[in-house]
């Protein structure tokens, strides 16, 4: 409890002191009502990019705007008490310079009160990191399978299977982390790889289907819980499968209008005061 009697909210330092101990528990979240459910369970909520797929129906997250992750953002932010909420920068808003970078991952951080902000990127990004980091922003980083660069990987394929790939998702990783991130998302590679990284930098990983080889798990709640139809990846284990129980209350609700069955007198406003 702080001086206001408030619980106090995980920080980044928290996160990443808990490298080499238990693993961190990742979730996305992008609405309020999301992220009161997932908040007492996990670390992290994480804002990711994937809304644009999950939420707005593009088929990749190069569409998704600074104002889509910004209004996201804040909605995760007041839903949440004790999770740390990182924001992922969507595409175009950090690749130009350093200055882009720190603008508008000055505005995330100001217009949400989120913790943090990730960025997808390698040995390129390194320079941008390290301006933000010693800028105070917090920097989660993510490589290997990186969406946003679906263009230049020809889609959605595990990272890493040959010497030459491996070696340089290696070397991304180190990177990043030598720029001082204080967690590096790992996402889609093979777990020798998985497994180098994470001894190879002193942050937290974060896998996404990068073996248990990772400090930490990270996954779209909404793949894990059953709501997104368009596709499951390899990596994705259902823990519930809430389609069809909101197919169920959707048919319940329609049947009972139409039968006059809702709503019932319980639900109806008196129209006068008792006197
Ligand atoms: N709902 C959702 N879940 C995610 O994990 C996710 C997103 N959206 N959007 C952003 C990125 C994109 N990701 C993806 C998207 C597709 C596959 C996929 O279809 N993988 C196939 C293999 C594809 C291939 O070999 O070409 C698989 O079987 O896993 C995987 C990760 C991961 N991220
Ligand atoms: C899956 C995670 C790592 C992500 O970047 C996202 O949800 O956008
Ligand atoms: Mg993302």
């Amino acid at each position: 409890m702080s001086a206001t009697g408030q619980s106090k909210r995980l920080a980044v330092p928290d996160i990443a002191a808990r490298k080499g101990r238990e693993p961190v528990a990742v979730l996305t979240a992008y609405t309020v009502s999301m992220a009161r459910l997932l908040d007492p369970h996990v670390e992290v909520l994480l804002v990711g990019d994937s809304l644009g797929m999950v939420l707005y129906g593009f088929d990749s997250t190069l569409p998704v705007t600074l104002d889509m992750m910004i209004a996201h953002g804040g909605a995760v932010v007041r839903g949440s008490s004790r999770a740390c909420v990182v924001v992922d920068m969507p595409w175009a808003s950090y690749q130009e310079s350093r200055e882009q970078a720190f603008r508008n991952a000055a505005r995330i951080l100001a217009e949400t009160g989120c913790a943090a902000v990730k960025l997808e990127g390698g040995e390129e990004m390194a320079e941008t990191v390290d301006f933000l980091v010693r800028r105070g922003i917090p920097v989660m980083g993510h490589v290997g399978l990186t969406p946003q660069a679906v263009n230049a990987l020809g889609g959605y394929r595990a990272r890493g299977r040959s010497d030459a790939e491996q070696a340089k998702i290696l070397s991304d990783a180190r990177a990043v982390a030598e720029a001082g991130a204080f967690a590096l998302v790992v996402e889609g590679v093979v777990e020798p790889l998985a497994r180098a990284v994470t001894e190879a930098v002193p942050c937290v990983t974060i896998g996404i289907g990068a073996s248990a080889a990772c400090d930490g798990q990270v996954l779209v709640s909404d793949d894990l819980l059953g709501l997104y139809g368009a596709f499951t990846p390899k990596f994705v284990r259902r823990y519930a499968e809430l389609g069809p129980v909101i197919g169920e209350a959707a048919a319940a609700y329609a049947a009972d209008v139409r039968a006059r069955r809702f709503p019932g007198a319980e639900h109806v406003f008196a129209a006068r005061k008792a006197s």
